[in-house]
């Protein structure tokens, strides 16, 4: 039996995230190896119109959890949704739920956070800041709290190339970022905000660091871990391959290469990819509980989730694997032929932005207007740009972190528990995972389905054929106004033409011969 499995069973588990990518996987997973846990609680709040219970109702009629009714019939009984949004004080969980929260909780999983690369510090400071200081607060009145698992990423200290398992600090304290935050105005933290991220690309990273510090600082005698997984990718294995729901990461730019949008893309095709199944983050983060809770460790130990040391796959591989894979499964109604390319160069990068992305679409609104309807193409190629601009920092840099803790975690763990919470990366075959992730995308985020695959290559076939007759004919038209203007030009022309005019004679003169 699993030392890991056998250790939740039985367990009272807090999750924060659990609506989000890696939250859902965290959970079924749970289930799944731990059908006889006690109860696992999740913060959610309300959104897009759903309540907190429709919510819940949706993830577990949906086909990640499919498996889990099998081994777990009971597990509606098992999931207790807790009305909170992180953004408020207390997190708004009534008096009731967080008595409850208090007394029960044995491990916690902190995975909510603002993962846009954009938004604004308040608020990314709020949720990936304060709301941890706030959920540590919580937990150090936890009795029976066994671990703390704090999901941070392996980007957190990204102005730095090679990453230690360590904390580093930053230069302003948590604490008084956290209180400058309730009293300056927006204006002025614009103002500020270049400045504090200093050589960080967003703030995003910038605020997953000071988490990291609140994390260490507030830490009390709390067992607690800390877990930076790199770029988070569809699932290698479990429950099956290629699942996948969000744009986040390459996902967004996969659907973008495959409609045939994105063309090109300012990227090292030799820098490392440092891609991670999520299934892979989910075995070593309850892994981790397990050892946190079991074992003790005098201090917070930081685990690297990351594949570039052990298994490297760079972009280039990457991109190269995609496009082979739309090649024989495409998407349906694509607007262009997937053919991207990757640039290394600021100028030829802009050149293909204004060729390959904004003329197409300008010409696409064009015809859109000639046929009555709404142009819409331009606004989608300028945000498209806009997000690939924002990607760009981390398809040009390659960093090194290092994982002795992840590796000493699992030489502790028995054969049985390497084979159920499997973190080993070098056994991952990147050109499978890609191909699968690709499939994912298709038929889980998209919700294509395989059966339109001919339709789909038909589709492509007559996108190549107007491709020809655009091609084609922009280039008589440029001929046509190239001889208009000049002489040299029109000699080429009548000289092209009289070479044609005799070999053809020629032709003609020795068929006739020969009959
Ligand atoms: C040799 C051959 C070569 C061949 C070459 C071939 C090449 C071709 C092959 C191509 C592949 C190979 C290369 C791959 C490179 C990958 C690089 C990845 C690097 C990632 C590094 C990550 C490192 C850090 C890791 C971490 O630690 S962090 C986790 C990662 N974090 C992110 O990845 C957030 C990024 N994104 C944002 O920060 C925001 O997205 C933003 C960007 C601000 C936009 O923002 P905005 O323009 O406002 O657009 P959205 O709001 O996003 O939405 C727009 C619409 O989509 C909807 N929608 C948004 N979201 C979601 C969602 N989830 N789920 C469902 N829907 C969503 C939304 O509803 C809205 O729909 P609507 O409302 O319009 O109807
Ligand atoms: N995806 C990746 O590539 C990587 C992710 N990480 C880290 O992993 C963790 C999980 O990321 P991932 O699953 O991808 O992110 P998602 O964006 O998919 O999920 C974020 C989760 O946080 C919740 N959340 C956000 N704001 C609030 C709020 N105010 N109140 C309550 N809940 C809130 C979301 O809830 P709701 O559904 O209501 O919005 C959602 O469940 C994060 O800590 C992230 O930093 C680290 C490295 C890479």
């Amino acid at each position: 039996m699993s030392m890991i499995a056998a250790f939740y069973n039985g367990k009272s588990i807090l999750i924060t995230g659990a609506t989000g990518f890696m939250g859902k996987v965290l959970m079924e997973k749970l289930f799944r190896t731990s059908p006889d846990l006690k109860v696992i609680y999740i913060l959610v709040r309300p959104k897009a119109g759903q309540t907190t219970q429709q919510r819940v109702f949706q993830i577990l009629n949906s086909k990640l959890f499919e498996k889990v009714k099998e081994v777990c019939p009971n597990v509606h009984e098992k999931i207790r949704a807790v009305y909170a949004d992180l953004n408020q004080n207390d997190f708004a969980i009534s008096k009731e739920d967080m008595q409850e929260l208090l007394s029960c909780t044995n491990v916690v999983f902190h995975c909510a956070a603002t993962v846009r690369f954009d938004d604004h510090l308040r608020h990314a400071v709020q949720l990936n800041v304060t709301a941890t200081q706030q959920l540590l607060l919580m937990a150090s009145q936890m009795p029976k709290l066994e671990a703390f698992i704090h999901i941070s990423t392996a980007f957190s200290n990204c102005n730095l190339t090679h990453i230690d398992e360590v904390i580093y600090p930053c230069p302003v304290e948590p604490k008084q970022i956290i209180d400058s935050m309730e009293w300056l105005d927006d204006a002025i933290i614009d103002e500020i905000t270049p400045k504090l991220i200093g050589d960080r690309p967003n703030t995003y990273t910038y605020t997953k660091a000071l988490g990291e510090m609140v994390v260490h600082q507030e830490s009390g005698n709390m067992n607690i871990a800390i877990i930076r997984p790199s770029i988070v990718g569809a699932t290698w294995q479990e429950p099956f391959p290629g699942w996948v729901d969000n744009l986040n990461g390459p996902s967004g730019l996969i659907i973008a290469a495959g409609k045939g949008f994105l063309r090109s893309i300012r990227a090292t095709p030799m820098a490392v990819a440092d891609l991670i199944p999520v299934d892979t983050v989910v075995n070593l983060t309850l892994a981790v509980g397990w050892y946190t809770a079991v074992h003790r460790p005098k201090s917070t130990l930081i685990y690297h989730c990351t594949s570039g040391n052990l298994n490297p796959c760079n972009w280039g591989k990457m991109g190269f694997q995609v496009l082979a894979t739309f090649e024989k499964v495409p998407l349906e109604r694509a607007f262009r032929r997937p053919n991207a390319d990757f640039t290394t160069n600021t100028i030829t990068s802009q050149y293909w932005n204004a060729v390959s992305h904004r003329a197409p679409a300008i010409i696409y609104d064009f015809y859109l207007r000639l046929t009555g309807r709404k142009p819409r193409m331009t606004k989608v190629m300028n945000r498209l740009l806009r997000n690939v601009s924002m990607l760009e920092y981390f398809v040009n840099r390659s960093w090194e972190w290092s994982t002795y803790n992840t590796e000493m975690l699992m030489s502790e763990l028995s054969p049985e528990d390497q084979r159920v919470f499997n973190f080993d990366v070098r056994q991952l075959n990147w050109l499978e995972y890609i191909e699968n992730y690709v499939l994912g995308v298709k038929k889980y985020l998209l919700k294509e389905d395989m059966a339109g695959i001919p339709e789909a290559k038909q589709h492509l076939k007559r996108l190549r054929n107007i491709h020809y007759l655009f091609n084609t004919a922009l280039f008589l038209i440029a001929w046509r106004l190239l001889i208009a203007r000049s002489q040299m030009a029109r000699n080429v022309w009548f000289f092209i033409v009289s070479f044609c005019y005799k070999f053809l004679s020629y032709f003609r003169a020795s068929s006739t011969l020969k009959v």
